[in-house]
């Protein structure tokens, strides 16, 4: 059995809100999350502060020790906590958070305490002892003790155009159909970051969007907002993935009048062929399929294709774990066949991606694990920001318009830390 519907849209009603009550707790939120990442640093912990998309709790948890380096793993093997997987596992590695300390705000609490402790409603309360050094924090983070890495140059545009024209020739020739090459762009920062007011700004702006603050000695520290689910496993209930790609400039138009042209209807098409194909290869057919629609990330639209499976009916507990196997990298981020794509990338991007178009999230809280693809990310150093972005190539790019929309995926956090 295998469904279509196309949907419109009722995100907006429900961001609209979320973003109203946001506003109401602003500077409080803003400077308990900014005293819990000056903890970790201090105390060594790792820290993951995120909020889901159309949700209106930011999440907060804590591991102590500073998180675990994993390898190869099951997702259901993993404790509760948050995982941090890179790009590649050849260059950087995967880290897991325990869920030690986990705590959460309601946004639409209207009268939020200005007491840190009391203003979390705790599922995992830290010590007394552990309470009074975050209180005890300082509200503005050291970003001196970061390291300097990654000391990379910005992407030169016509390095990335180079890039993306030998993408297309390779492409004519047959050695791949669809490639995505990424570029970084390094902004100098004078350490004056509010983080704080970063991320509850990223949640106001972004409502649909997976916002994230992610700080251990062992990554660094992470800034994103992220469209795109990976995976999202409900134990015992569903398992959802997405197909999402092409790119424009949100306009006046509405989305019921927003066109999309062929190459952008490849692009995303790709990789709802490669979701599929993943289904082949376990033998699963029973799938519902939504989409594609277009959506809001931001101040840009995409194309969209939901999958979802109801794990109980098709007898199928450990999809997520298969599928989450199967699916990393998918095209959205890498290309496709993978293997040549992935061949391209580490020949011709002169950066390491780091976490970058690796995929992060809460693994198994409240029987929900959900992994997002971090796109729309940056690595905050010391006395610099890199953003990282890439787009996807077909056939018809075109090399500067394909540039362009890399510029136009930066902005979209090196507005909230920088105003530009
Ligand atoms: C690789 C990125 O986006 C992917 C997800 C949505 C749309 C995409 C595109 O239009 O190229 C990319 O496949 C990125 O944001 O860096």
């Amino acid at each position: 059995m295998c469904k279509s519907y196309y949907n419109g849209s009722s995100e907006e009603i429900i961001l609209e809100k979320a973003t109203q009550n946001i506003i109401n707790i602003q500077p409080t939120a803003e400077a308990h999350l900014n005293k819990f990442l000056s903890f970790a640093q201090q105390y060594n912990a790792a820290l993951a502060i995120y909020r889901l998309p159309n949700d209106s709790k930011l999440q907060i948890l804590c591991d102590l020790s500073g998180g675990q380096y994993i390898e190869d793993f099951n997702l259901e093997d993993l404790s509760s906590g948050f995982l941090l997987h890179p790009f590649q596992t050849s260059s950087d590695r995967i880290v897991h958070f325990d869920a030690e300390i986990l705590g959460e705000i309601d946004l639409e609490d209207k009268a939020p305490s200005n007491d840190l402790t009391e203003s979390f409603d705790w599922k995992k309360i830290p010590s007394d002892s552990i309470q009074e050094k975050i209180e005890n924090s300082n509200s503005s983070f050291d970003f001196t003790h970061l390291k300097n890495y990654p000391q990379l140059s910005s992407t030169l545009a016509s390095d990335y155009i180079d890039m993306v024209e030998k993408g297309i020739q390779l492409i004519k020739s047959e050695e791949f159909y669809k490639v995505v090459p990424s570029k970084i762009k390094n902004i100098r920062s004078n350490n004056d970051i509010n983080l704080g007011q970063a991320f509850v700004k990223a949640c106001e702006k972004y409502p649909n969007a997976f916002v994230n603050l992610t700080y251990s000695s062992k990554t660094g520290l992470w800034f994103g907002a992220s469209p795109e689910t990976l995976i999202e496993d409900k134990k015992g209930e569903y398992f959802k993935t997405m197909a999402l790609a092409g790119t424009q400039a949100k306009s006046e138009k509405s989305i019921a009048e927003t066109t999309w042209t062929q190459k952008e209807i490849e692009e995303q098409a790709y990789i709802s062929r490669y979701i599929i194909n993943c289904f082949k290869k376990i033998r699963l057919r029973e799938f519902d399929e939504i989409g594609p629609k277009t959506i809001h990330a931001g101040n840009l639209l995409h194309l969209k294709t939901t999958f979802k499976v109801h794990t109980e009916s098709v007898n199928f507990p450990e999809l997520g774990s298969v599928m989450l196997k199967l699916l990393h990298p998918t095209s959205a981020v890498c290309g496709m066949p993978k293997e040549p794509a992935l061949n391209f990338l580490s020949k011709e991007e002169k950066h390491s991606r780091g976490y970058f178009s690796g995929f992060m999230g809460p693994v198994h809280l409240d029987g929900l694990s959900h992994l997002f693809v971090n796109l729309r990310c940056c690595q905050i150093s010391n006395q610099s920001v890199v953003f990282y972005a890439g787009a996807g190539i077909t056939e018809d790019s075109k090399a500067e318009k394909e540039w362009e929309e890399t510029e136009m995926k930066c902005k979209v956090l090196s507005n909230i830390i920088f105003g530009i």
